[in-house]
């Protein structure tokens, strides 16, 4: 049932999840946590939503998924302020996952 990028995918994620230790990214955000969050963060996205999008075979490729991975990252950056620990753990996330997942990094998977 697995195809080569859903394996990909699975194995991308797991890397990602690791760099998130407080799981600040594992669930969707709700308004009870982050108040008024619906209205600003109007395309939200998290890793669980990210892992049943791979399931769902939902990813046609690599960029797909990177680009819901910065969505993530960005929303984060919006709701939160600067001096924050969720804005701060979503800038590193971002630069940590864009650099692991950069084509230099993935090419011998290309081959
Ligand atoms: N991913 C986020 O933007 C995020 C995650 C957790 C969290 N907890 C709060 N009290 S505000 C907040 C924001």
């Amino acid at each position: 049932e697995r195809s080569p990028l859903q394996k990909l995918l699975d194995y991308l994620l797991k890397g990602l999840e690791k760099r998130d230790p407080q799981q600040f990214f594992a669930w969707p955000v709700t308004d009870h946590i982050a108040p008024g969050y619906s209205q600003i963060i109007h395309q939200p996205m998290d890793f669980s939503t990210m892992k049943q999008k791979i399931d769902e075979n939902q990813y046609s490729s690599l960029n797909e998924y990177i680009e819901d991975f910065k969505l993530m990252c960005n929303n984060a950056m919006v709701y939160n302020h600067p001096e924050t620990i969720y804005y701060k753990a979503a800038k590193k996330l971002l630069h940590v996952g864009v650099k692991m997942m950069s084509p230099d990094k993935l090419k011998p998977l290309h081959s």
